[in-house]
């Protein structure tokens, strides 16, 4: 039998969770794993801190050491939850799975913090999920009806219990059981009692996933992470992507992969590329710094303008802005500075704060800007808190025209499939055109890149097929798996 050895740590919010509040953030989960190596849990907190821009309420690993499981978890960065040398010493083992949060189902409390342990018949399991699910809610009733507990208000939890209640004889068998019940979006890591670390992607590949091996470990060494990004931190090879639908189980006997669910095409999020991966990862083959550029590139040739200045809205902005500047021929210049002790805008719950944040975050380099025509690159406009501020600043530096060129089709839809965006209500471009966004910024003008435009950069030619590829919900409301929570009162009419 495994033992479970817990080291929380004691601070809990009060106060509502942003996940509860009307015109909720928008950012994800990072999940990160290691098998047979030296220093696990090390390692782990490593790749959490190389994934902390994926989420930043929340950070917690769990270690496995022979027949016990070691956990702490907390609230906070990665390096407030594991700064401590007293706490990574009591997390012990060759193997140890993390997660960085931020909440899309259950709001930001220490009850709410990845990975969930749990015992059950075969012994202890933890798990970290990237991802949503759609069906979370109506499960989770079905199963309380049952008789389930649950400990937290995370969709997650549906997953332990699935597995706990399967009558399947092995543990990947319950695994997949579990995963044929749920519906909407996982990349999910999992430690067994056996000493197995498995990894598992949606059938659709929503959310990213990659192997990763470190040197020098023998048998072992084996790492599953969000982003290639959090190999480099520790020295791993890439290996290659998870494939969308693949189980991968890594123990003694090596590493296993599995397709449960068959070939059912990929819908990779392509928000991914445009905001949400750091832009050193290589995702499903593609560098996002190189897809991020081509898309600067793109726009340039599609909505061109006489300006000065080519100036990023840092710091998603700037891949796009170099493309932008490289095609147009405009100097690239840093015309807005950010400070660098200030985290993504959104992780503020209230929207007095998120304004707050903005002001904190970007000053107008004047010397840059006065009295130029400057075209302003971001990546998106979600609320349009970031753009009215900035072009408020830029004006008040002096510009003399302010362009605003944006790397993505008009977000016009919520996610559901891991990103925490709002509700249709708080997406600007959910209730305006794009020349009443223009003016409700202020710019002089506005345009975002086209489908075929952001295609053509992700190196799909044709628009159409490419959009069979990708998930891009958000833009165009194609929701590529059925949101039964949402929609679950017309199904049943
Ligand atoms: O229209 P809004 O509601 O203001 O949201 C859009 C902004 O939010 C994101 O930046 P953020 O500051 O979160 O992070 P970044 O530093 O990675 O760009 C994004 O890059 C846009 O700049
Ligand atoms: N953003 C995410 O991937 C969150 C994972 C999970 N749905 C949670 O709320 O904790
Ligand atoms: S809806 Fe948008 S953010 Fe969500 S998975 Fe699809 S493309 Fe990504
Ligand atoms: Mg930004």
């Amino acid at each position: 039998m495994t033992k479970f050895i817990p080291h929380h740590k004691t601070s809990t919010t009060s106060g509502v969770s942003s996940a509860e509040l009307p015109g909720r953030p928008y950012e994800e989960c990072g999940v990160f794993g290691v098998w047979g190596a030296p220093d696990a849990s090390a390692l782990t907190a490593l790749g959490l801190h190389a994934l902390q821009h994926r989420g930043q309420e929340a950070a917690g690993i769990v270690s496995l050491d022979g027949g016990s499981f070691h956990q702490h978890k907390g609230l906070g960065l990665v390096g407030e939850v594991f700064g401590d040398e007293a706490v990574m010493s009591t997390l012990k083992g060759t193997a140890a799975i993390g997660h960085n949060r931020y909440a899309t189902t259950g709001g930001t409390h220490l009850r709410n913090v990845q990975p969930i342990y749990a015992d059950y018949a075969f012994g202890g399991m933890a798990v970290a999920h990237n991802g949503n699910l759609t069906n979370a809610a109506t499960l989770r009733r079905q199963l309380v009806q049952r008789g389930c507990i649950f400990q937290s208000g995370m969709d997650t939890e549906v997953f332990v219990h699935l597995i706990a209640l399967s009558t399947a004889p092995t543990i990947t068998d319950r695994l997949i059981e579990a995963a044929r019940q749920v519906k909407g979006a996982y990349s999910l890591l999992a430690l067994l009692p056996d000493g197995t670390l498995a990894g598992m992607r949606d059938p659709l590949g929503v959310r990213p996933l990659v192997l990763g091996r470190l040197p020098d470990c023998g048998e072992g060494g084996w790492v599953l992470a969000s982003e290639t990004s959090a190999l480099d931190i520790i020295g791993a090879e890439f290996i290659r992507d998870i494939e969308a639908g693949e189980l991968v189980i890594i123990n003694k006997e090596g590493i296993k992969s599995l397709r449960p669910f068959g070939a059912q095409g990929n819908r990779f999020c392509v928000f991914e590329y445009i905001y949400f991966a750091r832009p050193d990862s290589i995702l499903e083959g593609h560098p996002v710094y190189t897809a991020r550029t081509r898309i600067g590139r793109e726009l340039a040739r599609e909505s061109g303008v006489a300006a000065d200045v080519v100036v990023p809205v840092p710091d998603s902005g700037v891949p796009s802005a170099i493309g932008y500047a490289a095609e147009s021929g405009i100097p690239f210049e840093l015309g807005i500075i950010r400070n660098h002790y200030i985290g993504r805008t959104f992780i503020e719950p209230t929207d007095q704060i998120r304004n707050l944040g903005v002001k904190m975050k970007h000053s107008a380099n004047k010397a840059v800007l006065a009295g130029k025509r400057v075209v302003l690159i971001d990546d998106s406009i979600v609320r349009g808190t970031t753009s009215r501020k900035i072009v408020d600043m830029v004006r008040a530096a002096g510009a003399a025209e302010v362009h605003m060129r944006i790397a993505s089709p008009p977000t016009k839809h919520p996610c559901y499939y891991g990103i925490d965006t709002p509700s249709e209500n708080h997406l600007l471009a959910a209730r305006h055109t794009v020349e009443e966004m223009a003016e409700l910024i202020g710019a002089d003008s506005l345009a975002f890149i086209s489908f075929d435009g952001l295609y053509k950069a992700l190196g799909d030619e044709d628009q159409r097929e490419a959009a069979n590829r990708y998930c891009d919900a958000c833009f165009t409301g194609d929701y590529p798996i059925t949101l039964v929570d949402r929609d679950g009162h017309l199904l049943q009419a």
